[in-house]
């Protein structure tokens, strides 16, 4: 079987307790910290950036952390970010002015790189850098916001990306980000995906009732992926 990833979106979390947040999830199964960096000029929204992610690390989270650029530029804030702890460092093609740069950057700064499509944007980008990538994210909703719903087209696309990693004979792992959920996490892996990023369906949880809720809901969410036919 096909080894799965877990990566809860902090975006939804309760920024007033994030690191218990950070420290409930990772002990409840999660296997990646998914770090949304949003800038309000890229995408029409406002979060955190590597001031948070180096507290994270001081505060004692050793596992992966996967940021999630939607700034533009993305250069200037790359060493920031790779200086404060990040593991991934993975950026929209349309926010850089060279994507082969920012890759070699990323690389030059000790982290593993991404590459993220939007719902719209065509993955022939990635074409002529697969050599340079780590990991491939699909956007299954418009980037900016948690909570919205599963662009259903997605799964045509993480199944022309399988394709296009396993002929290209790299290394690269398949990311899915937005609107991901126990209904739908199965379908989404016997597309391609690997890696899962789910925000709302992981720290939106039945929050009064149960207080083992993330451990629930992420071993429902391994169970489907145990499921999949891969
Ligand atoms: O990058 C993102 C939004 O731009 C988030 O990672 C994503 O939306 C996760 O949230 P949810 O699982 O609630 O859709
Ligand atoms: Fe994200």
């Amino acid at each position: 079987m096909a080894e799965f990833k877990i990566a809860p979106s902090i975006l939804s979390a309760d920024f007033a307790r994030l690191g218990e947040e950070v420290d409930n999830v990772l002990a409840s199964g999660a296997d990646i910290v998914h770090f949304d960096v949003m800038d309000n000029h890229y995408v029409p929204n406002l979060t955190i950036g590597p001031l948070v992610c180096d507290a994270l690390r001081k505060h004692g989270v050793t596992h992966e952390i996967d940021v999630h650029l939607m700034v533009k530029p993305v250069d200037r804030i790359i060493p920031d970010f790779a200086q404060a702890g990040a593991t991934f460092i993975t950026f929209h093609p349309e926010a850089s002015e060279h994507i082969d740069r920012s890759l070699q950057l990323v690389k030059s700064e000790g982290c593993k790189t991404g590459l993220v499509f939007n719902p719209a944007t065509p993955l022939s980008l990635a074409e002529h850098v697969l050599d340079k990538v780590d990991r491939i994210l699909l956007m299954s909703v418009n980037p900016g916001f948690g909570g919205q719903k599963f662009i259903p087209h997605t799964l045509e696309k993480l199944r022309q990306a399988r394709k296009m990693i396993d002929e290209s004979g790299y290394d690269i792992d398949l990311e899915i980000d937005g609107g991901v959920n126990v209904n739908n996490i199965r379908e989404i892996a016997e597309a391609g995906a690997r890696t899962f990023v789910a925000g709302s369906a992981v720290f939106g949880a039945a929050k009064d009732s149960d207080p083992n809720r993330y451990e629930t809901v992420i071993a429902a969410l391994r169970e489907e992926l145990a499921k999949a036919n891969v």
